[in-house]
Formats: C-alpha cells, sequence, structure tokens
C-alpha cells in the first residue's frame, strides 16, 4: 500500500481557483505565527476559502516533527479533495449508549443500562464525568505542541526516561518501546508512552514536559476515581466477590497513551490503528474536538464513535471480558486517519495487579504478566496479537 504522507506540492482544487502552493514556504511563513494567532486569522476569511484554509491549518504544523515517512514526498502532487463538512459523520447521530457518572451510584436504572451497554456494546460515552473542561483543552493543547517538536527533539526528550516515544505501530514492550513490524503494517500514528507510576521521572528541567507532567498528575487522579466507580458498579453487576474482585483493578498500573494521527490524503490507504482489542480492564479515551477517527465493530458494521466535545470514551478490554467470564465485551476497534486534519487522542487504560490470577469457566487461570507475555511472543513470531484465544479452555480435550 502507499504509504506516502503527500507531496511538497499540495494542489488543492475549488470551483473557483486552482491554487498550487509550496508547503515550505507556507509553512515558514505561518510558523512565524503562533497557532491561536494564525486559528483567529482563518476564522475571518471568507467561506469560499474556508475548505482550503482549514486543510492548510491541519498541515502547518512543522513537517520536522513528523517520523520520516509520514512527511510529504518532494516528488509528489496530491490532490486534495476539499474539505466538505456536509459529509462529515457528525451529521449522523452518534450511536454509542450514554452513561451519566453522576447517576451511577444512586440509580439502579443507570446501573441496568451501564450493564447493557457492557453486555452488547463492549463501550459507552461518560457524560457527568466532573472533570473540568478546562483541563481537558489543556491537556489537549500542551499534547499538540508536544508533538510539534522536531522528530529528533522527541526521541531525545525521551531518551533515559520512563516515557518513551514511538511511532508506527502501538504495539509496546514493556518498557514502552515499539516491537519491531513488517512494513505493511505500519500504522499512521507516533506516540508517547507514560505510566502513571512513573510521572515523578518526567524531565522537570524541560518547561513542556513538567507542565505537561501537571496536568496529567491531575487528570491521572480523575481518572482513577473514574475507573474505580466504573468497575465497582460492573464488578457489582456481576456478583464478584468484593475482596476478590478488588485486586483486578490496579490503580498503580495506569498507563497513559497519547496519540497524534497525521492528516493523510491517502487516508484509506492507511489505518491510524490497526482493528485490535484492548488489554486493559478499561480504557477511558478523550478525543480533540471536532476530529472523528475512532470505529468499533457491532453487528459485523463498523460505526464511527464521534468526538463529542466534553465526553469521554470508555471501553471495555480483554481483562475484563476473562473477568466477567465472557459477559462482558471487549469491544474490536480501529481508528481511520483524516485526510485535512490531524487527530490528538489521550487514552488511559488500567489493569490487574500483575501477578493477580483471574479464573473463570473460559480460559485457564492467567495473569495479566502472562497475558503479556503471549502478546509480545504472539507478535514477534505470528505477527499480531492472539488475544484471550490462546487462554481458552478447550472442551474437546
Ligand atoms: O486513539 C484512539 O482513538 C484509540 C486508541 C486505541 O484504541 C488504543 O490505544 O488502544
Ligand atoms: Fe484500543
Amino acid at each position: 500500500m502507499d504509504l506516502s504522507g503527500g507531496g511538497t506540492t499540495w494542489t488543492l482544487v475549488d470551483t473557483q481557483s486552482i491554487l498550487v502552493w509550496s508547503p515550505t514556504t507556507l509553512l515558514n511563513l505561518l510558523s512565524l505565527f503562533t497557532d491561536h494567532f494564525v486559528q483567529a486569522i482563518l476564522s475571518i476569511y471568507s467561506p469560499t476559502c474556508n475548505f482550503f484554509l482549514t486543510t492548510i491549518a491541519a498541515e502547518m504544523n512543522n513537517l520536522d516533527s513528523y517520523p520520516p515517512p509520514f512527511r510529504p514526498q518532494n516528488n509528489q502532487t496530491h490532490n486534495l479533495d476539499p474539505y466538505n463538512p456536509s459529509s462529515d459523520p457528525n451529521e449522523y447521530p452518534d450511536p454509542a449508549p450514554i452513561i451519566d457518572l453522576r447517576c451511577l451510584k444512586q440509580n439502579p436504572d443507570e446501573q441496568k443500562k451501564l450493564e447493557e451497554a457492557c453486555k452488547d456494546w463492549g463501550l459507552f460515552r461518560l457524560a457527568n464525568h466532573d472533570i473540568p473542561l478546562n483541563l481537558l483543552n489543556q491537556l489537549q493543547d500542551l499534547a499538540r505542541d508536544l508533538f510539534s517538536i522536531s522528530f529528533e527533539s522527541k526521541q531525545a526528550l525521551t531518551s533515559d526516561s520512563p516515557v518513551s516515544y514511538f511511532w508506527g505501530t502501538a504495539a509496546l514492550t514493556p518498557k514502552g518501546t515499539a516491537l519491531a513490524r513488517g512494513p505493511q503494517s505500519i500504522n499512521w500514528l507516533e506516540g508517547f508512552n507514560i505510566p502513571l507510576s512513573q510521572l515523578s521521572g518526567f524531565d522537570h528541567q524541560v518547561p513542556l514536559l513538567d507542565s505537561f507532567r501537571v496536568l496529567l498528575e491531575e487528570y491521572g487522579n480523575h481518572l482513577s476515581r473514574i475507573a474505580r466507580t466504573l468497575y465497582e458498579t460492573m464488578a457489582k453487576n456481576l456478583d464478584l466477590d468484593p475482596e476478590t474482585s478488588k485486586s483486578f483493578l490496579s490503580e498503580e498500573t495506569g498507563i497513559f497513551r497519547v496519540y497524534r494521527y497525521p492528516a493523510n490524503p491517502n487516508a484509506d490507504a492507511a489505518l491510524g490503528m490497526e482493528v485490535h482489542t484492548d488489554s486493559s480492564v478499561l480504557s477511558i479515551l478523550h478525543q480533540n474536538d471536532g476530529v472523528n477517527g475512532l470505529e468499533v465493530l457491532r453487528d459485523d458494521q463498523w460505526k464511527t464513535v464521534k468526538s463529542i466535545p466534553n465526553s469521554l470514551i470508555v471501553n471495555l478490554g480483554d481483562m475484563m471480558q476473562a473477568i466477567s467470564d465472557d459477559k462482558f465485551k471487549s469491544v474490536k476497534h480501529r481508528v481511520k486517519v483524516n485526510k485535512h486534519r490531524e487527530r490528538i487522542s489521550i487514552c488511559y487504560f488500567v489493569f490487574p495487579g500483575e501477578d493477580v490470577l483471574i479464573q473463570s469457566s473460559t480460559y485457564k487461570p492467567f495473569s495479566y504478566n502472562d497475558f503479556r507475555a503471549q502478546i509480545q511472543e504472539d507478535v514477534k513470531t505470528v505477527g499480531y496479537k492472539v488475544g484471550l484465544e490462546r487462554f481458552k479452555i478447550n472442551e474437546d480435550c
């Protein structure tokens, strides 16, 4: 598949004009301004130029910030379709069930709704989570700033650090470095892997990283609270023994993954993230405003989970499916790339204590450690994560 990110000359066509620009010239020009200033200018331009400006806004990040294979190639020209908001999936209602966190503790109907969402979807949108909107916006802004520094600086910043930088795959070793993959399975993403327990190991000398650390600490406290509340309600739904079930959610294992999915005119040729299930108990996701990408598989159809301001997406992972003895579902999902705009998402994953045995009638007893080791092995040998199937009790033997 053609994984090139585009050409150094972007050809943009609308009904009135044909404009051929060199992005290098444009970027040099635009980089003189701050993003916010440019956004303000963009908003006062005439609507006929809107699609053009939207595209340029998406492309104006420093090209040096992208991993080399994601950069436009010199001898290529791309025809970018005009950005057409009326074909935007935002026009359609979002199908995911909505859970109101504030109601969850007291309201049996909301608890029932959660149970249904876990069985039918393995995913839901979370409203009334009580995370300040300001914190979510600041996190997104800082994540964008962090991704905008040069590729080499991102690598240098994270060498010798508990934070790791990766690209092209989301399959990582326990240390957070990318597992080697073949070029055909490259994922159109870059990211930072940040274990919550090691936030203090951030380089305090680098102001951008230090500001990010402060925000992530605050965000991490909120997500631990949310994960605990959701998990306790799920454990009650499943009638799990309260003492045993506690060790299935270990807040110290919390990990952040911050992703950037660069815009790509050949969006149909590459996935941002390939089809997978998460290995976690729960995953909690925040997507930047207005850029869709996440899709879940339901009834054999891919459904877009829209980016809606101030809401979080929660999905159940393989550990939750095993803990629930297959009553709840670890949902298959993937990320599509946007042709015009880059997408940033901030994901939190929480796991059982590493050596805690999960026992069920469907799977052989295994710990998260066993599960992770098996995935590492499978990705190296078979090329992909086999997952829970590896631990299924084979009734024929
Ligand atoms: O970026 C997203 O929307 C989803 C990321 C994801 O599925 C993952 O990290 O497992
Ligand atoms: Fe995922």
